[in-house]
């Protein structure tokens, strides 16, 4: 359960009275996330969502993520939208952190995806990286290539509590990603944790995407391979190429890719596999104390980075040359 901050019901009593969104009716911690403090507030009017940022989360980007919510739900696209409270701000204060209240969204979140749930993902992802072009905010992706190595240093000393050898492995995948890492692929604003978590359903119907609170602007094709992570693989950790054909069949009905993303796809797979192990990694090894969340587990994406490490062209994603 990611509730990092405790909330009395006064605290946020008062805070919901600053909204006009009714009369509080109950609020409750909700049991899932790790990056921030969220609870669902019911009102007599409708329900929300309430988050309280945390850790990672630079307060000088709240409002790039929170006016991107709002251009994205102007342009169709079916988001969380941020509610202003009465005197019109967005992002408040509440228990010591800021906090905002942003609309509830129907559906749940697919466990197991299968092929069809790829395919819509896929869909919602190049409508996202459309809608999001003409979005005036900028921000840039403090997890980039660049971020990663400043990552490592915090957590490679204890790195093989985790893992014997994962240093080393770590070290070299590094230095590998930052000799080849692509530039100038075509990029605008990407989700950068579109993991099933953070993809609602209805049915077989996607029915939104939440938690933009990684979003930046980076390549689009990397928002496509950390698709790839975090939906075309198994439990058991084998790669499905028919979950990926479908993931990158359903972006290119909305947004054909360049033959450059195509061919970038197996470097910038790699790299959100690091991105990913990394920032499960230093999560691991700095539990806050009291905190109540179920760290994630790094050696997931150590798997799917030896996966990647074996591919040796965009094929291997399905991808027709
Ligand atoms: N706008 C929303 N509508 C409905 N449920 C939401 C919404 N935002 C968050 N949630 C619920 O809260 C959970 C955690 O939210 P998330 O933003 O993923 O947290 P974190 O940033 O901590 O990972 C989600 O899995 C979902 O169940
Ligand atoms: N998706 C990341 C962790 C971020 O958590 P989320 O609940 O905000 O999606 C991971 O799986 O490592």
């Amino acid at each position: 359960m990611a509730v990092y901050t405790d909330v009395s019901d006064e605290e946020l009593g008062a805070f919901i009275e600053g909204y006009d969104v009714g009369r509080l009716l109950s609020f409750k911690g909700i049991a899932e996330g790790v990056e921030n403090s969220n609870f669902l507030v019911h009102t007599d009017a409708a329900s929300f969502i309430l988050t309280l940022y945390e850790k990672r989360v630079n307060p000088n980007d709240l409002p790039y993520f929170l006016n991107l919510l709002q251009h994205l739900a102007d342009k169709g696209l079916s988001c969380p939208q941020p509610v202003a409270a009465s005197g019109g701000a967005l992002l408040g204060e509440l228990a010591g952190r800021p906090a905002a209240l942003v609309t509830f969204l129907e559906g749940m979140w697919v466990k197991r995806p299968k092929t069809v749930h790829c395919g819509e993902l896929g869909k919602a992802m190049a409508r996202l990286h459309l809608a999001g072009q003409d979005y005036a905010g900028f921000r840039k992706n403090a997890l980039d290539v660049h971020g990663w190595r400043p990552l490592f240093d915090q957590c490679s000393a204890r790195s093989n509590e985790v893992h014997e050898g994962l240093a080393d492995e770590i070290a070299a995948e590094l230095s590998h990603l930052e000799a080849s890492w692509p530039s100038d692929l075509p990029s605008g604003v990407i989700h950068a944790d579109l993991f099933p978590d953070n993809v609602f359903f209805l049915g077989q119907e996607l029915s939104g995407l939440i938690d933009f609170y990684f979003a930046c602007n980076d390549a689009f094709a990397y928002d496509i391979a950390i698709c790839l992570n975090a939906w075309c693989f198994e439990v058991d950790g084998a790669f499905n190429v028919t979950k990926a054909k479908a993931l990158l069949k359903g972006y290119a009905s909305v947004r054909p890719l360049t033959a450059d993303e195509s061919k970038a796809l197996p470097i910038l797979s790699r790299g959100a596999a690091l991105r990913f192990l990394l920032t499960r990694l230093y999560d691991w090894l700095s539990v806050p104390e009291g905190a109540m969340v179920t760290p994630k587990d790094p050696l997931e994406y150590l798997k799917k980075l030896r996966f990647h490490q074996t591919v040796k062209n965009s094929e291997a994603y399905g991808l027709v040359a």
